[in-house]
């Protein structure tokens, strides 16, 4: 249950805010995907029905449904409700919060669920304001993030909390969403005769990447654009384009943007040009990102782009990551500007990724069996069983290189890694060419 002010709020949400906010799932019935956490007999499914919630991490990418299912939880348990947004809110904002669900608990015997969207965006010093009423149970604690909390929250606060990892929505699902708010005569377009053609629907689905908000804004975008032809909007493959296209520029502040934005980064990085890549960096730092996120970004993007064409590029990168940590920002900005400049001055090999999701690949096709001459002869009676006889140890040979298949019986031969010609990995090319000679 959530306050009388923080309902009339949230009523007023529900009649006049965005398409989005108006369509979001009031019941665990109408909220679409997550089965993994919210399906039948899962552990929130059933902590939630029998009103026996602990704290929790919502942890996924926007648009999936985090505050969604938050607000359900609050509207179908007995507890209180509130929330506060780790970007806007300061360490009075988490004390007023805290006094408010010890009244709740002493005056009123009621716990409180205090929702924190992005609560990786707080400090250490505010998460921890937090863990005292957390361990006591007077808050239920549901934190929100887009980021791997692992890294982001306070492992004390982690350990308390139970993780749940949101997936984006299917393809399948996100249509679901979409027909429902054109249809919807309460909340979506059912009263203005709305026909989406189904190209239309495709585009809109291929181009939301599983965030069910981003189709929504483009179908709002598209119905509120388009005048009425013999009584029916008709949203066709061209309003689709524009509205997905449009709705970049001009609905997300911190949502599209910041994604945009780091694309911008990573393409540049990846593109080698060190002036475009710096220059992405400086909008990031300007709009308030954390020095950490977009250090995490450099150093994916030392191991996928630059990979072993030049490995000092991960070590430049991780020393920013910890850098930045210790001296933050104004300075931590030339921290992080190194790291990019090298990494967009560096030579690129793409090789790690592909020969990795490759080999995932044809882990998931084949069986994988350890063929038996590679399988452990540490226990005894492994001999007698045939393993590990008959192994050739390469430091016998000559180059110290033997050949011998290290692969699964069935896969015998495949390749996944093909270094290129570039920086120090063309030496690894060539050193692998000449042990096969
Ligand atoms: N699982 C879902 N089922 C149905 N609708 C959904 C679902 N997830 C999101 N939506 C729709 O998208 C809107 C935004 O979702 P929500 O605010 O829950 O996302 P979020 O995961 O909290 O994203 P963010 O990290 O950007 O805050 C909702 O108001 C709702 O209309």
């Amino acid at each position: 249950m959530m306050n009388i002010f923080e309902m009339q709020y949230e009523n007023s949400i529900k009649k006049n805010g965005p398409l989005a906010q108006r369509m979001r799932p009031a019941t665990l019935e109408t909220f679409v995907g997550q089965e993994h956490i919210v399906g039948e007999g899962k552990i929130l499914n059933r902590a939630i029905k029998a009103d026996k919630l602990s704290s929790a991490i919502f942890y996924g990418p926007p648009g999936t449904g985090k505050t969604t299912l938050a607000k359900i939880i609050a509207e179908n348990t007995n507890n209180n409700f509130t929330t506060l947004n780790a970007v806007t809110s300061g360490i009075k904002d988490i004390k007023d919060k805290i006094s408010y669900a010890v009244d709740q608990l002493s005056m009123y015997n009621k716990r409180t669920i205090l929702f924190i969207d992005e609560i990786h965006r707080f400090n250490k010093s505010q998460q921890d304001a937090l863990l005292p009423y957390v361990e006591n149970g007077t808050i239920i604690l549901i934190g929100a993030t887009t980021e791997n909390p692992y890294f982001e929250v306070n492992p004390a606060l982690i350990s308390r909390s139970l993780v749940f990892e949101f997936k984006k929505i299917t393809d399948d699902d996100i249509i679901k969403v979409l027909k429902k708010a054109a249809m919807d005569k309460e909340n979506g377009y059912g009263a203005k005769n709305v026909k989406i053609t189904e190209e239309a629907i495709n585009h809109i689905v291929n181009n939301s990447n599983g965030d069910a908000r981003k189709a929504l804004s483009a179908l709002e975008l598209g119905v509120e654009t388009t005048p009425e032809t013999d009584g029916e909007i008709i949203i066709d493959i061209s309003v689709a384009e524009e509205c997905i296209q449009q709705k970049k520029l001009e609905y997300d502040k911190n949502g599209d943007s910041h994604y945009d934005t780091i694309s911008a980064f990573i393409k540049s990085m990846r593109g080698s040009d060190p002036d475009a890549a710096v220059f992405w960096l400086a909008k990031m730092i300007k709009s308030g990102e954390d020095p950490k996120f977009i250090a995490r970004r450099i150093i994916i993007c030392a191991s996928e782009d630059v990979g072993n064409a030049d490995p000092r590029a991960l070590e430049v990168a991780v020393n920013a990551f910890k850098a930045v940590e210790i001296i933050g920002f104004p300075e931590g900005r030339i921290i992080l500007a190194q790291a990019v400049l090298y990494i967009a001055c560096a030579p690129k090999s793409n090789a790690s990724i592909i020969a990795i999701d490759r080999a995932m690949d044809a882990v998931e096709k084949n069986a994988v069996d350890v063929p038996l001459h590679l399988k452990d002869k540490h226990y005894s009676g492994a001999e007698k069983l045939g393993r590990g006889v008959s192994y050739k140890y390469p430091h016998d040979y000559e180059k110290f290189y033997v050949k011998q298949n290290y692969l699964p019986d069935t896969m015998r031969n495949s390749t996944f890694y093909q270094p290129k010609e570039s920086g120090y990995e063309s030496r690894i090319k060539k050193f692998l060419e000449y042990l096969k000679q």
